[in-house]
């Protein structure tokens, strides 16, 4: 396993090419945070739609710099939804992120992160017990949440993850680790507020679509958008009361944050 030598300017370049070409990002994500996804991508520089009908899901994901496919409220007619725009996407050459959330709750969600894992995603998101059902087919977790897991564990079942579906795969939790299977970075970035509001692993996926649809590289674009997330985080939690105002304090922090402040605040190893 080598790791990368990415340096904060690679990641600070990610954010300007963000900002420079606005990416539209065609969102399917579930219910609890779909206005806080839209309000983040519009924050940090891009263009969000979110369109989950099937009459139109596949042309606007052909159509969008990229697609954001996470599964976190899914119905039947949903999955079905998502594989059609999976499929439109990568047949435009447009690049997409699959954030299987809360996989291992139930057979439902298994079958349908696995079928969506094979349709080529670009990154592969999640948290660690999300990334450890994905890995093993054991599910791991009980909703959401990552709960305690064995990092050294879930580093050689994300490197695993990454080889065999042939894409990046991307762990959030206290440190980020990221792998393309043979290089990977680890992310320093973040608070733990972050861990206590919905919806900072869902904004962390979109984020990366965001960077995917400004042509920036994959794990590349994965690293920018965690510490970019995760300085964001550290910023908005300066001085918060609590969960509720550090939400709208991130918001803002994506908003304010420059090139020049990623390049200096980012912690990667
Ligand atoms: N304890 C923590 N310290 C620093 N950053 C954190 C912490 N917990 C979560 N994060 C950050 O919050 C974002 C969401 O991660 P995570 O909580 O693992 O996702 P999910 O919400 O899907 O479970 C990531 O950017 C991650 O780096
Ligand atoms: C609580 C909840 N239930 C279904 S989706 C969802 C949001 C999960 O968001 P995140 O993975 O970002 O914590
Ligand atoms: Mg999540």
């Amino acid at each position: 396993m080598t790791v990368m030598t990415l340096t904060p300017h690679h990641l600070a370049d990610a954010l300007t090419a963000l900002r420079w070409k606005r990416p539209l990002v065609h969102c399917l994500t579930n219910d609890v945070v779909s206005a806080v996804t839209a309000n983040a991508l519009l924050a940090a520089g891009a263009a969000p739609v979110m369109a989950h009908a099937p009459e139109e899901a596949a042309v606007i994901a052909a159509r969008a710099g990229a697609l954001l496919v996470n599964i976190g409220t899914l119905t039947r007619e949903r999955v079905d939804v998502m594989a059609a725009a999976a499929q439109a996407a990568t047949g435009a050459g447009a690049p997409w992120v699959l954030d299987p959330v809360g996989v291992g709750a139930s057979p439902f969600r298994q079958g349908a992160a696995g079928w969506l894992s094979t349709l080529k995603p670009t990154i592969l998101k999640g948290n660690a017990a999300e990334i450890l059902t994905m890995a093993t087919g054991e599910p791991a977790g009980r909703g959401v949440d990552a709960e305690e897991q064995n990092p050294r564990a879930v580093q050689d079942a994300a490197t695993a993850l990454a080889r065999s579906l042939g894409c990046v795969v991307a762990v959030t939790g206290e440190a980020d680790f990221i792998t393309d299977g043979s290089a990977s970075v680890t992310i320093n970035n973040g608070d733990p507020l972050m861990g206590r509001i919905t919806g900072s692993g869902c904004v962390a996926g979109a984020l990366m679509a965001a960077m995917l649809g400004a042509g920036v590289a994959p794990l590349l674009a994965a690293a920018a958008a965690l510490a970019a997330f995760g300085l964001a985080g550290e910023r908005a939690a300066k001085g918060a009361p609590g969960p509720g105002t550090f939400q709208a304090r991130l918001m803002d922090e994506l908003a304010s944050l420059s090139a020049e402040d990623l390049a200096a605040g980012a912690r990667i190893a």
